[in-house]
């Protein structure tokens, strides 16, 4: 590192940070002149109106390719340049940024290279050993416009070892700046020093399932968001059009990671929890995990399948109607026949409807052929084909026939048939012969109980079993036309009615409006254009078809979430970080096989990320023994570095816990400074000690999302997931092993939440697997 105050600088080091300021100056000037031409192009579009449709949704095209330019061109002011590769043979040296950028548009020698395209690969990969031709690796560091320090990596065998030099990481000096760096409640980008192993998965190519297996800390969210980045830059015409979803464990976890792919210039890109993936419900509320873990088995589509056939149903022995005067039997066997014609056709339930209610109507109109037909001489029934179809049309538009048949066979919605199944013991008990009582009763709730993110697997099972009826679907779309065009005439009229005022004494005929286009034309050309981006469109769209989908923290899921997202991306185009050791969720899963195994067989690759650039050594020597009780057959990831701070426990006691959580919070928000402190608790005591925590600290975050970009927060195992604090408290580490029988993995997630310190406090003896810190 080269500071630029305080020490005095050798004369070529002040050359080259003259030098590559000069630089840096010129890329913003180019950034700025670009930025004011796509401002320019922009507000010329603004400007215009009318014009055919096809002229507006081009201009629409290009209104959304400006927008989008300006937004990158903004999202990389800060840290646009971050890197310098040298060559041998005296090529010229490549400086690579956050963007692209050429002095003329199509120059072939660009000023600044994306990290993303090929010509960057080696800043991330070039070692000593294997240098590909680089002689020296800069990383250039900048504060807004100005640059602040460089660090160089001679890439020759020799000089790097006289320099001690790491084989093991690139960028080393940048790399522990980074990893140093107090913590801000939001997760920064790693563009500047992604390391080779997890460049590798990040610039995997698009199509196939690839599962990124890696201990605490690995890097795996990382890597996650910086592989969307690079799948967007390198396919980006296929994927804008279809759109890449990040599903993430919880919205606290999307908020902190939100603002990594827009630093990275791209916001194209899904961000959802489980709970957002049937559009129009946000599944928030929280149950108990194992009422989560029965919903989130396999054995909830025959629950499923059988509340939807529960919900066709047949009379005892008959049901009675008035049609024309007379009464009318339906008969349960008639029925009972076209509710099996139904059936058998493997429709959905919605879309089946049609054909149970022709069936019947059939066989109701044949009844009524027999009662009024009849010839009383013997011979063939007097009723012509053409009089049978009157009779099935009178029949079809009778509303108490309608309604009868329409409580035989109700439409559905996804909501309904799950708001009824669990509300209701006998319909519980009628639908779930496949679960014991006891899962019975752990489903069994409120009717106004509010949506739980393991309900939603069962709303998009529930979609696909009920289908929607087209004609149905057509018969609005015509309504909503239908009002359009109303609207139209009505304008149309208003435009004629002005016609006769404005030119009534005028001789020459003048077209109006009325006469050049007639109202159905009319609403096409107003017809509101779709300009949302894929993202924006999928999540109002439970059928969209992503082009990739990435999943993080994707060992929790259930199969039957899985089987949802596999609805959502036939092409298995998928990304799925996680790690099995960390697994809280009954309903997760332990092994990748199991998962992936039903879909794709043998077809997907699994990766391991080893180094662990968040947790220090000390503390993940700590959590190396939790892990071993765990699964003695994992392997902890190996700390890039050590803080230096040994971690501590304190037995308190149970009287005075909230008070000793206090004191720990004072003291270690001190030691933490400008970083974040998180506190992690049972979930049997988040309410007490966060009350208490906010009295004594206020300000501080709890509760079921709090905010990270306060200095303390405290929460449950479970909220921390996939978060990261400067130092962490975890209080009463045997209650949180006891809470869950996948206890041991709560704990190890616990411990490895730290990036400098860890503390314990216990009011009861320290559990055996932390026995190190006694
Ligand atoms: N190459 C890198 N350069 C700088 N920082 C890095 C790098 N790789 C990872 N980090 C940092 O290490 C920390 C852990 O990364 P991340 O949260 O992605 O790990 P993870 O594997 O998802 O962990 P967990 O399984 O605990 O959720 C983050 O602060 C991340 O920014």
């Amino acid at each position: 590192m080269i500071p630029l105050r305080g020490v005095a600088l050798s004369s070529s080091a002040s050359d080259d940070l003259r030098s590559e300021q000069a630089y840096l100056t010129t890329l913003y000037g180019r950034l700025d002149s670009l930025r004011a031409q796509a401002d320019d192009r922009l507000r010329g579009i603004l400007l215009e109106s009318g014009g055919t449709p096809q002229g507006r949704t081009q201009r629409e095209a290009q209104r959304a390719h400006y927008a989008e330019q300006l937004a990158q061109m903004n999202a990389v002011e800060n840290g646009l340049l971050f890197g310098r590769l040298d060559f041998a043979g005296g090529e010229a040296p490549l400086y690579i940024g956050r963007l692209g950028l050429s002095a003329e548009e199509h120059d072939r020698d660009p000023l600044l290279v994306d990290w993303r395209a090929p010509a960057s690969r080696p800043f991330y990969l070039a070692t000593a050993v294997s240098p590909d031709g680089v002689t020296r690796r800069r990383h250039l560091r900048t504060k807004g416009r100005v640059l602040t320090g460089i660090d160089d990596e001679v890439l020759d065998l020799q000089d790097g070892a006289a320099a001690g030099g790491r084989e093991d990481v690139t960028g080393e000096a940048a790399l522990l700046a980074a990893l140093t760096a107090n913590r801000t409640g939001r997760m920064r980008d790693i563009v500047e020093t992604i390391q080779a192993e997890q460049d590798e998965v990040i610039r995997a190519g698009l199509a196939g399932v690839m599962v990124v297996q890696g201990g605490p800390g690995t890097g795996k969210t990382a890597v996650a968001l910086h592989r969307a980045a690079y799948l967007l830059y390198t396919y980006r015409q296929q994927l804008t059009k279809q759109g890449v979803l990040i599903l993430g464990p919880n919205p606290t976890f999307l908020r902190y990671i939100s603002q990594v792919l827009p630093s990275l210039a791209e916001t194209g890109v899904l961000l959802a929890t489980l709970g957002d993936m049937f559009p129009g419900v946000r599944a928030r509320a929280v149950e108990p995990s194992a009422a989560a873990a029965v919903k989130g088995r396999l054995v909830m589509l025959d629950v499923l399948a059988q509340a939807v056939a529960d919900r066709q149903t047949v009379p005892e022995t008959f049901a009675e109607v008035d049609h024309d005067g007379y009464p009318l039997r339906i008969e349960r066997a008639v029925l009972e026949d076209a509710r099996a014609a139904a059936r058998r056709s493997g429709r959905p339930h919605n879309v089946a409807r049609a054909m149970f209610v022709t069936e019947a109507i059939h066989a109701l109109s044949l009844q009524i052929a027999e009662r009024i037909g009849t010839d009383p001489l013997g011979g063939e029934n007097l009723l012509s084909e053409a009089d049978l179809a009157e009779t099935r049309r009178e029949l079809r538009e009778d509303v108490d026939v309608q309604r009868a048949l329409f409580d035989f066979w109700p439409v559905l919605t996804p909501r309904q048939v799950l708001r009824d199944l669990l509300s209701d013991a006998d319909r519980l008990e009628s639908a779930g012969a496949a679960l014991t009582a006891g899962e019975r009763a752990l489903l069994l709730r409120d009717r106004d109980a509010k949506w739980t993110p393991a309900d939603v697997p069962l709303l998009d099972e529930l979609a696909e079993l009920l289908g929607v009826d087209d004609t149905l679907r057509a018969r609005e779309a015509a309504r909503q036309r239908r009002e359009a065009v109303d609207y139209a005439e009505g304008v149309l009229e208003i435009l004629a009615g002005s016609r006769s005022l404005d030119f009534e004494d005028q001789e020459e005929e003048i077209l109006s409006a009325l006469d050049v286009v007639e109202a159905g034309a009319f609403v096409e050309r107003h017809e509101v254009l779709d300009t949302r981006t894929a993202a924006e469109r999928a999540a109002a769209d439970r059928t969209w078809v992503f082009g990739h989908v990435i999943v993080d923290e994707a060992q929790e899921l259930s199969p039957m979430a899985w089987r949802l997202l596999m609805r959502r991306c036939p092409s298995r185009s998928m990304t799925v970080v996680g790690d099995v050791a960390q697994t809280s969720e009954l309903a997760g899963t332990t092994t990748w096989e199991q998962v992936f195994e039903p879909y794709v067989g043998q077809r997907w690759n699994l990766v391991e990320l080893t180094v662990n650039y968040r947790t220090p050594s000390e503390v993940m020597a700590v959590a190396a023994d939790v892990l071993a009780a765990v699964d003695p057959a994992l392997e902890p990831p190996r700390s890039v570095r050590s803080a230096g701070v040994a971690p501590w426990s304190l037995r308190v006691p149970a009287v005075a816990l909230a008070a000793e959580v206090i004191a720990a919070v004072r003291v270690e928000a001190a030691e933490a400074g400008e970083g974040r402190v998180g506190v992690l608790v049972p979930e049997g005591r988040e309410a007490d000690l966060g009350r208490a925590l906010v009295e004594a600290v206020p300000g501080a975050a709890v509760g079921e999302q709090p905010d990270l970009l306060n200095q303390v927060a405290l929460m449950t195992v479970r909220q921390a997931k996939g978060l990261e604090f400067d130092a962490v408290v975890v209080v009463e580490p045997d209650e949180i092993i006891a809470e869950s029988p996948r206890g041991l993995s709560d704990l190890y997630v616990a411990v490895t939440r730290a990036t400098r310190r860890l503390g314990v406090l216990h009011t009861a003896d320290l559990p055996k697997v932390l026995s190190s810190l006694a």
